[in-house]
Formats: C-alpha cells, sequence, structure tokens
C-alpha cells in the first residue's frame, strides 16, 4: 500500500454496518484479494474502483462467501460465521452481480418475487416490497408481465436491483450496474442507487466508470492487483487525470 495515497481529509467514516477486515482470496495459485479492508456504513454510499483483473468482483464474491477466502467480514459488528455461502444473504446483504444473473424467459414480476423468497407465504409483504419497488422503477411496474429476457439492458438492470431490493437488503452490494448500458438509463440507475443510500441503506457499488461513481461515493477505494492501494474523498478528487495516477502507481 502506498500510505500517500489516502485522501488527507477523510470525512468521518460512520458506524460500519459491514467491516471488512483482511480479506484475501485466491484462485489456485493467484492470489486475486490481498489483505482488503473495507467498511460502510448507514446512509453510506461507498465504491469500489479499478482497472480490469484488479480484484473487484472478487472482492464481492469473497464477501458474500461465495469463493474461498481468509479474513473478517464483520455485520453490525458479528463476525459472519465461517464465511459459508449464504451466511451473508441470511443477514440481509444481497449482491447484484455483474451480468445481472436474471432469469430471462420469466416475467419481470416473476423474477422480482424470486428476490422475496425468504418471505414464504406472506402476500401482505410481497405486495408492499413490490410497491416499493414499482416506486424506485415505475418502468418495471409498466412492464411486468414482460419476459426479463426481452426488456432492454437498462431495465434488465432495474429487474436486478428491484428484485435485491425485494430481498428487504441490510447492506447492499452491486457489481458494475453500469455494463453496456447508455449514459441516460446509467444516470437514472445510479441516480436510484444514490437516492436508497441516503435513505439509509448501505451500499457498496463495484464500477469501472470512475467519474460516475464518485459523483454518488463518500469514500472510494481503490483496488490493483488485489491490494488497496488508495482511499479516496471524492470531494477531493480534481480531475479524471488526478485518479489516473492511482490506477498506474
Ligand atoms: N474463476 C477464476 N479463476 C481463476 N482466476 C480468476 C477467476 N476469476 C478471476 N480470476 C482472476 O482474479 C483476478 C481478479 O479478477 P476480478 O474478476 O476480481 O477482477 P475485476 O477487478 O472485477 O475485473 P473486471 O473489472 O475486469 O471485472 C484476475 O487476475 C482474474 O484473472
Amino acid at each position: 500500500m502506498n500510505p500517500a495515497a489516502t485522501s488527507s481529509s477523510l470525512p468521518e467514516v460512520a458506524q460500519p454496518v459491514l467491516d471488512v477486515r483482511s480479506l484475501s482470496a485466491s484462485y489456485g495459485h493467484v492470489e486475486a484479494l490481498r489483505s482488503v479492508d473495507i467498511s460502510v456504513g448507514r446512509g453510506e454510499l461507498v465504491a469500489v474502483l479499478g482497472p480490469n483483473g484488479a480484484g473487484k468482483s472478487t472482492l464481492l464474491r469473497a464477501i458474500m462467501g461465495l469463493i474461498p477466502n481468509h479474513g473478517e467480514v464483520l455485520f453490525q459488528g458479528n463476525a459472519l460465521t465461517r464465511r459459508k455461502p449464504g451466511a451473508a444473504a441470511t443477514k440481509g446483504v444481497v449482491l447484484v452481480p455483474e451480468g445481472r444473473g436474471i432469469f430471462g424467459p420469466m416475467t419481470v414480476l416473476e423474477n422480482l418475487e424470486l428476490g422475496a423468497y425468504s418471505v414464504g407465504r406472506d402476500k401482505k409483504e410481497v405486495e408492499r416490497r413490490l410497491t416499493s419497488v414499482f416506486g424506485l422503477f415505475p418502468r418495471l411496474k409498466e412492464r411486468f408481465k414482460q419476459t426479463a429476457g426481452s426488456m432492454s439492458g437498462g431495465e434488465q438492470q432495474m429487474v436486478a436491483v428491484g428484485r435485491a431490493m425485494m430481498a428487504d437488503p441490510k447492506v447492499l452490494l452491486l457489481d458494475e450496474p453500469s455494463l453496456g448500458l447508455a449514459p441516460r438509463v446509467t444516470g437514472e440507475i445510479l441516480d436510484t442507487l444514490g437516492a436508497l443510500s441516503q435513505s439509509g441503506l448501505p451500499v457498496i457499488l463495484v464500477e469501472q466508470k470512475a467519474p460516475l461513481a464518485l459523483q454518488l461515493a463518500c469514500r472510494a477505494y481503490l483496488l490493483s492487483l488485489g491490494r488497496i492501494v488508495a482511499t479516496i474523498n471524492p470531494r477531493e478528487v480534481k480531475s479524471h487525470d488526478e485518479l489516473a495516477q492511482y490506477y498506474f502507481a
């Protein structure tokens, strides 16, 4: 880690809801994540930035316990036991994966309902959550009978975020939600994420489009070769060139 690369005046960090400590993960001999520390608190949106292959997706997968890992992930101060798949999800840590992971042949409504599987047969609660998701993304209400696979890329991303919100997340993780999307729809989705974090939901946003993420984030972590090489106060980044120095440090 380059100590000079940490912003001098980072805003006060909120009490962490999710606190990741010394998290490491490997694929065979490839050390993809090396002792990473990040945290997110109530009402915070933090960005994880970095070039291709930096380890951003690996970080999210390791937090979710989807790949073998070492280190600690604390949820509201308590270690998630043994970091097994499902441990984070059970606590309400929900991942919107890269590529969205929606079910194309199923309708928008069916995809959304899948997100609320833990609610069981409580139809009223499912309805309440649906109303809330339709409030976030009115387009999904208009198209609820349409198969998800026939929606545009941006609409499919709305389905993916909407399905995550149906789980009533306590922490939301997103892996490159803007991938392949036009700027207008990207803006719409990122604005929604900003509003969700302002309403209290802690959000960790992995994003290649650094300038967009920095507009929303209260803090940005820069990953390179599996390590955090800088923790940045987005208000202090004056130009994209300035950010590039971290990418190539
Ligand atoms: N299943 C895998 N098997 C072996 N190596 C992998 C696997 N997945 C990722 N890697 C390697 O781990 C490193 C980190 O990959 P990761 O996908 O986490 O990066 P990333 O920052 O998300 O990249 P991108 O922005 O391109 O999605 C890379 O060197 C990658 O080649």
